[in-house]
């Protein structure tokens, strides 16, 4: 014999109670049908009782509604020749539920008998229409009344079974009688006194156990919308998968934390009598679904799932007066059960000085008022303090039955949440120590159980979030490159990079599943208008894990708001130098925030485009190397420009030329007035240790005019234009002695300085072609020859690449 059990939704309408029956049908065996009421009915009942317990009129429209809903049903279920029977049996079933609706109506009154007696036409008037649709199929199939043989106490609302009597009721039924299928309403139940009750939260799925365990079934199978029970929860962890086999204690922890496919008192009958429990799926039945066994595992899988529960309030009873005292939990809980107020967690500090619990946010005042009752002379004595409550929160657990043999997962738990700014206001680990479970703020829920799914069960894909401002020519060319590749490095580096926000300096566009090329070309069309702050507010709304700004701008306003984003715990990834060479305060800060917050602030890009410079000289320093000197061409569009130019095209053209190519800054006076190349001295004197401002480094200017700064382009190639003999001269003066015009930055003993030099033949700067840049580095360990890099020193294409770099390190670290 099988037993299986529908749910709401299964049982939603008509053309879903044909997938039901079509799945009964292909058992090959007798099989007994549990049904709930049409999905959501339980909840109208409700509604429509209270309405008229209330004495608003408006019930009758919802009793209108359930009405058709189970006319509806049976008009499309049951074949037209036999419908009269049907729908005068139906037709008299509501007619009492009208009556008893208008009863509380004309009284004003809901009792919790009357209340289960309204509840109850739901899976009576269900299992009614199922048993019906079988016969009129032909099947050998009757109707039973759980109250028959479920008989259960008193106690409305949440009856308790006699598990002896049912039992007995139960085995007799089926000794007795002989059917092919068997159909009864779940969730409801009588008592001794024949007065109808019913079983609580998950009745339907009890009903199941108790008829499974009285029968001593090898299995229990539950229908559900759900193809299983999940890894997390499908609606927020999109990476969720079907557990295939779990064990009763841990399905029971997950449930308990919020995982509502199974109610622990479904489990509760079966448990004793070894009986398999079969989650599936009424829409996709041919997909395996989840056991839940009895068995033991064969798998060493250490966390079997994650869940939560939200609308948390974490209360605190604290104060010198609790410690060493006996009695005060016991006073605290007892006042608590005393108002049936669920605490749903519990931790206590071994000093004894606090007990934090924490119930539902809709039992918080009430908990709140009674406990500060309870303890109204300890408070008033400053023993102890008034009950502190903090609304607002989430349960954030991980469940599995391994964890208890294995070190370092809650390590590994809590360094996941703390690495994304998740703090953690309360943990407890059951004696069982089959969940650790840990009390965040709801805000930081889905991201908390998206960092935990991936931690323990993405571990080989870790996902990076990408917000990138300035989609210009570094920024595009990025953005081209991460769309390239993502597949790649999916496939090979087990990165899922995915970019949720591009913005230029006015608009932006979002998309938290992550943005497709076409989107991405479509921000000045269809982007956002965006204020300043927009973006910081956009990432931190959006709260997903593992995000990353990547900036592509050369704005001052964007890079002096990074401490902002490190704050939040937001990785960050820059080519934008003007960070790095503010003050050296602003750059300590950001380097010390990035260790605070665990967040990444990565600016490979500001000197050397795509070289590893300042890789390399934090690789010496960290191995206990020093530099002592550094010879250096750090400009690719001053090199491109000296190089090019040769007496055939005005330097202002040339100019243009670079700045065409990409070689330039934004503005290509930041170039050719030195400020450039000295922002880039000044970020490798600083990462080589050494406290260098700003005013710190010589430039000595080769433009003619000096003076203000040039922040139009027009103008800028105006004056340029008008000084071509200055630059011509300094062509030729180099010429006439066989010297090549660079650009050189250079550090030595102590001194910094960037001027225009006639570098000579012999010199390693003269062969430097196009857009290169070198840079030779002086250190302990490289005295006489130095270490040198060299290479492409400016375009979007390898500053994309080295921006591209930086992320891949990120993430990385995050594997
Ligand atoms: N071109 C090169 O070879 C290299 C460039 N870099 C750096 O790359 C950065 C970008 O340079 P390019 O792409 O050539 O500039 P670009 O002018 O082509 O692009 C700049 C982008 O930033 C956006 N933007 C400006 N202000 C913004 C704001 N407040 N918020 C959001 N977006 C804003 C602009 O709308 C534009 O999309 C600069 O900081 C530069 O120093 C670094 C290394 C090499
Ligand atoms: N404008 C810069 C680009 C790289 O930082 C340069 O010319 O080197």
């Amino acid at each position: 014999m099988k037993i299986l059990k529908f749910g709401g939704t299964s049982v939603a309408n008509a053309e879903n109670i044909k997938r039901c029956i079509a799945i009964v049908e292909g058992k090959n065996d007798s099989t007994i049908v549990v049904v709930s009421a049409l999905g959501g009915m339980t909840d109208l009942l409700q509604t429509t009782a209270v309405l008229a317990s209330h004495k608003d009129s408006s019930y009758m429209q919802n009793y209108k509604t359930i009405e058709d809903r189970h006319l509806d049903a049976v008009r499309a279920l049951i074949p037209v020749s036999n419908q009269a029977s049907v729908l005068s049996n139906v037709i008299r079933q509501l007619n009492e539920l009208e009556t008893l609706l208008q009863g509380c109506f004309y009284l004003g009154e809901l009792s919790s008998k009357t209340k289960d007696v309204i509840f109850s036409f739901g899976e009576r008037l269900s299992s009614f229409i199922v048993s019906e649709a079988f016969k009129a199929r032909g099947k050998n199939c009757v109707r039973i009344d759980s109250g028959n043989l479920i008989k259960t106490n008193n106690r409305y609302g949440r009856a308790v079974v006699d598990f002896e009597m049912s039992d007995r009721l139960i085995q007799d039924y089926f000794r007795e009688n002989q059917f092919d299928i068997y159909v009864m309403p779940g969730f409801v139940a009588e008592s001794k006194d024949k007065q109808i009750t019913t079983l609580g939260r998950g009745g339907s799925d009890y009903t199941a156990a108790i008829v499974a365990a009285a029968l001593h079934l090898s299995e229990l199978e539950i229908w559900t919308d759900v193809s299983g029970i999940y890894t997390a929860n499908p609606k927020v962890v999109k990476q969720a998968r079907v557990i295939e086999q779990i064990s009763f204690q841990e399905a029971m922890e997950l449930s308990h934390f919020g995982a509502k496919v199974l109610y622990p008192s479904a489990i509760e009958p079966i448990l004793p009598k070894k009986i398999d429990l079969y989650i599936k799926n009424t829409f996709e039945p041919e997909s395996a679904g989840s056991r839940v066994t009895h068995c033991s595992l064969d798998d060493d899988r250490i966390v079997r799932g994650i869940s939560n529960v939200d609308n948390i309030a974490l209360m605190t009873l604290e104060g010198p007066g609790m410690v060493g005292v006996a009695g005060i939990s016991k006073r605290l809980f007892e006042v608590l059960a005393k108002q049936d107020i669920n605490v749903v967690f519990i931790t206590q500090a071994s000093s004894e000085h606090s007990i934090c619990f924490a119930v539902t946010s809709m039992d918080a005042m009430r908990a709140e008022q009674v406990i500060n009752e309870e303890f109204e002379f300890e408070i008033s004595y400053g023993k102890v303090r008034a009950v502190s409550v903090e609304l607002g929160m989430s349960i954030v657990a991980i469940v599995g039955n391994n964890i208890k043999s294995h070190q370092g997962v809650s390590g590994k738990m809590f360094s996941a949440l703390g690495r994304n700014n998740i703090n953690i206001c309360a943990i407890a680990q059951g004696a069982s120590e089959r969940n650790i479970s840990a009390v965040i703020l709801e805000k930081d829920a889905k991201k908390a159980l998206n960092v935990l799914h991936e931690a323990f069960f993405e571990e080989v894909v870790v996902q990076v979030n990408l917000f990138v401002m300035g989609v210009g020519n570094v920024g595009g060319k990025f953005i081209e490159q991460v769309q390239r590749q993502k597949l790649y490095l999916r496939e090979h580096l087990k990165i899922n990079l995915r970019l949720i926000a591009v913005a230029n300096s006015t608009q932006m566009m979002v998309n938290p599943e992550g943005l497709s090329d076409i989107e991405v070309s479509e921000l000045k069309a269809k982007g956002q208008v965006m204020q300043e702050g927009d973006f910081l507010r956009k990432i931190t709304e959006l709260n997903l894990r593992n995000s990353v700004l990547v900036d592509n701008t050369a704005n001052e306003t964007v890079a002096m708001s990074y401490h902002a984003y490190l704050r939040n715990s937001i990785g960050i990834v820059t080519c934008n130098k003007v960070a790095c060479s503010s003050s050296m305060e602003y750059y300590k800060s950001l380097k010390s925030l990035s260790k605070k917050y665990s967040a990444s602030f990565l600016y490979e890009t500001n000197v050397g485009a795509g070289l590893p410079i300042i890789d390399t000289i934090k690789n010496l320093v960290a191995s206990g190397d020093r530099i002592l000197e550094i010879q250096a061409v750090l400009s690719g569009s001053l090199n491109f420009i000296f190089n090019a130019y040769d007496g055939g095209m005005p330097f202002v053209e040339v100019v243009k030329k670079a700045k065409e190519l990409g070689y330039t800054e934004p503005n290509p006076y930041i170039d050719l007035s030195g400020v450039d190349v000295k922002r880039k001295l000044l970020i490798l004197l600083r990462e080589s240790g050494y406290f260098f401002e700003d005013v710190d480094i010589d430039v000595q200017s080769f433009l003619p005019h000096g003076g203000a700064a040039i922040s139009e382009e027009g103008e800028l190639y105006t004056a340029l234009e008008s000084q071509e003999d200055h630059f011509s001269q300094l062509l030729k003066a180099a010429n006439d002695k066989g010297a090549k015009l660079r650009v050189v930055a250079s550090f030595k003993q102590g001194k910094a300085e960037v001027g225009l030099r006639e570098i000579d033949q012999l010199h390693p700067f003269y062969h430097l072609e196009g857009k290169d840049n070198i840079v030779l580095f002086y250190t302990d360990r490289y005295k006489e020859q130095p270490l040198l890099i060299k290479g492409a020193g400016a375009g979007a294409e390898v500053t994309a690449s080295g921006i591209f770099a930086d992320v891949i390190r990120i993430a990385n670290k995050l594997n």
